[in-house]
Parts: structure tokens; C-alpha cells; sequence
């Protein structure tokens, strides 16, 4: 019987910036950072017409180039589907970003950071103001950058039973705060894209870096969105 073609050329390339080898590449980075560890998290990127995916249940840090799905953007159907894979289940919430945002890659975290901070708010938003990394973190309203007197606003969602089921509020809390390039959700981890993968990567480091400093803060009994009061 003649094999289906699975159209490896699709992922197969020397290029070290073919998103397929990216996604290998940047998820050991992320296993490093504890962000995808125990098989979750992950990332996902969107190159011209195509959205290239990693495999679900798999670990992220051992993921191979001819293990990536590959979709078509415009019609969201596989080009790709590796044999006895199933795509991440965080398919439709990466391919909010890329839909309502036109986000070039879209990064999932369970970093502790991002969870602690989850579980020091109760409110729906997460916030910090006047440390010097939020300008690294785009304001799409102004056309640049948070500044350093800025106050940081992050929506979270809360957690469902399956991760698909998340779409629906992460797709809220997008279009409910038109400046986030990220939404945390509870007792969980956070979702970052930007425009291009090394955006998403970089703005994903920033908020790590801002997610970590604030629960120390916390731990210190300072208040992380609070004013800047003179040290003691
Ligand atoms: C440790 S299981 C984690 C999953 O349920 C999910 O939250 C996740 O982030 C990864 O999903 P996956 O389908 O493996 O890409
Ligand atoms: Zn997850």
C-alpha cells in the first residue's frame, strides 16, 4: 500500500531558524527555564500561511523536527499530522494569538513564577509598576513600549479540566485588554505571543523576570504594583 505523503520537506530544513527546528530548539531552552517541564507548556509559531505545532503528551525538551504539525492558517487544515501524534491541545489558544493578534508565535508556560502569582491575586488582573523590564513589554495603544512609571496590567483566566476548554476566556480577557501580550491563567501558567517568535521569546522572558521579582517582593512584604517609596 503506497504511504500517505506527510510532506516531511515541510519540516525538514538546515536552516537552525526553520520554525520546526525552533520549536525543538527554543522548547530545551524553555525545559531549562522549568517552563515546559513534565510535558507541559510549549510553543507554537506562524510563518507566512503556515502554523507549525508540537505534538501533545510528548516531552517538550526531546521533540524532534519530524515530530512538528504543520497547518494551513487561512483554512486551518493539517499539512502535515505526524503518524500516532495528536497536536498540542494548545492549539486553539495559540491560534487566538495568531487570529485576534497576529502574533508571529505564541509561548505557554508553567513557570512557578507565573503560577505564584496567580495565587497571590485573587482579582482577575495581575499587576506591577516602575521596575525597569516592563519596557520590554510592547503598549500596542501607544505604538511602543511600557514605561518605567507604567503600571503592568495582566488579565488571568481561570483554570478548566482541559486545556482547550480555556479558549473561550482567553479569548475574552484578549480582546477585554487590547494592550496584554499575555494572559496568566490560575493555578496554571501563561500564555505570551508577539509579533515575531523572537519577541514572543524575549517579552516571555521579561514577564518570567517580572513574575519571579514579584513574588519575592511579596515574600519581603512589599507590594509589587505599589508606589516607589524610598528604600530604608
Ligand atoms: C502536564 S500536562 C499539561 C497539559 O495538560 C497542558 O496544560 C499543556 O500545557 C501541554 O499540553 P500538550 O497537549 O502536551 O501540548
Ligand atoms: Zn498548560
Amino acid at each position: 500500500m503506497a504511504q500517505e505523503n506527510n510532506h516531511e520537506e515541510l519540516v525538514l530544513s538546515e536552516d537552525p531558524n526553520h520554525p520546526a527546528n525552533l520549536i525543538c530548539s527554543l522548547c530545551k531552552n524553555f525545559y531549562s527555564l522549568g517552563w515546559v517541564t513534565g510535558t507541559g507548556g510549549g510553543i507554537s509559531i506562524r510563518h507566512d500561511s503556515n502554523v507549525y505545532l508540537a505534538p501533545s503528551g510528548v516531552q517538550k525538551e526531546r521533540i524532534n523536527p519530524q515530530d512538528i504539525f504543520v497547518m494551513d492558517f487561512p483554512t486551518k487544515s493539517y499539512l502535515r499530522r505526524p503518524p500516532s501524534l495528536k497536536p498540542s491541545a494548545c492549539t486553539p489558544l495559540f491560534m487566538a494569538s495568531f487570529t485576534k493578534r497576529g502574533a508571529g508565535a505564541c509561548i505557554h508556560t508553567h513557570s512557578q513564577a507565573a503560577v505564584l502569582c496567580t495565587l497571590l491575586t485573587k482579582g482577575s488582573t495581575w499587576s506591577i509598576a516602575n521596575i525597569e523590564q516592563i519596557k520590554a513589554i510592547p503598549r500596542p495603544s501607544t505604538g511602543g513600549y511600557y514605561g518605567f512609571f507604567d503600571k503592568l496590567v495582566i488579565p488571568i483566566i481561570e483554570n478548566t479540566a482541559h486545556e482547550e476548554d480555556l479558549t473561550e476566556s482567553l479569548e475574552k480577557a484578549i480582546d477585554e485588554y487590547p494592550d496584554t501580550c499575555a494572559v496568566l491563567v490560575r493555578r496554571h501558567g501563561v500564555y505570551v505571543w508577539g509579533d515575531t517568535v523572537w519577541k514572543a521569546k524575549t517579552q516571555a522572558e521579561s514577564l518570567d523576570y517580572l513574575f519571579q521579582l514579584a513574588v519575592e517582593m511579596v515574600k519581603l512584604g512589599m507590594e509589587p504594583a505599589g508606589p516607589i517609596t524610598p528604600a530604608e
